[in-house]
């Protein structure tokens, strides 16, 4: 039975108490932590930067799974990949050359990452899908936490898990916002591997147990 990597957004959590927040996913059953970039450009809303990673990043040893929304992403990849960020992802809307992006990406040691908006169909990804080492197909339109999830997501991870499996690759797909309970077990049969869960986790009473609870659903 397959279960799924759970990445808790940290966009959910108390910023007041970061370091609790990010010791909290450490010590659940989260694989990753994702963090979440926004420049207020590509989408409205503008979160934490570098600074902040370079925090965050003393207090996890679990790998950080940046998600940039930013325009023009390659200005900064070789910062992130000095900070210590293990996956980057940028955004295929915000790339005029996603190719090289991925290329830069895994050129400096981090696993390369793209992310779809709900617009972008997957077959966008047809010409370099070799070079991704993730998908990150958003189930939300990025720029904020606690929206609901667009169900046409659904079609998506099913196209892109048969353009995978098809090539015999082993890119990852992450779904990212939106993602609760009632959803995970349909997510993990369309073909996910990955779920980002922001503030389902941290808006619950226990997010050490929520996290669990997501981590262990099965697809039937
Ligand atoms: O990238 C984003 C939003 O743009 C996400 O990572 C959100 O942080 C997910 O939040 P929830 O939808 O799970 O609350
Ligand atoms: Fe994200």
């Amino acid at each position: 039975m397959r279960t799924a990597k759970i990445a808790p957004s940290l966009l959910s959590a108390d910023f007041g108490n970061l370091q609790r927040d990010v010791e909290m996913v450490e010590n659940s059953q989260a694989a990753w932590h994702h963090l979440d970039v926004m420049d207020g450009v590509f989408v409205p809303n503008i979160s934490y930067g570098m600074p902040v990673i370079r925090a965050i990043r003393k207090h996890a040893s679990k790998p950080l799974d940046v998600h940039l929304m930013i325009v023009d992403p390659d200005r900064y990849i070789e910062a992130f990949a000095e900070l210590g960020c293990d996956h980057l992802t940028v955004h295929l809307e915000a790339c005029t050359h996603l190719h090289r992006s991925l290329q830069t990406i895994r050129g400096c040691g981090m696993k390369s990452g793209v992310a779809l908006n709900p617009h972008s169909p997957v077959s966008l990804l047809e010409d370099c899908l070799d070079m991704a080492d993730l998908v990150c197909l958003m189930g939300v339109n990025p720029g904020f936490g606690g929206q609901s999830f667009i169900r046409n997501t659904y079609k998506k991870i099913m196209e892109l898990r048969t353009m995978i499996d098809s090539r015999g690759l082993e890119t990852l797909i992450e779904v990212d916002g939106g993602v609760n309970l009632d959803n995970t077990a349909h997510l993990l049969e369309a073909g996910a591997d990955v779920l980002v869960a922001g503030s389902f986790v941290f808006g619950s009473e226990d997010p050490v147990a929520t996290i669990a609870r997501l981590a262990a659903v099965e697809a039937c």
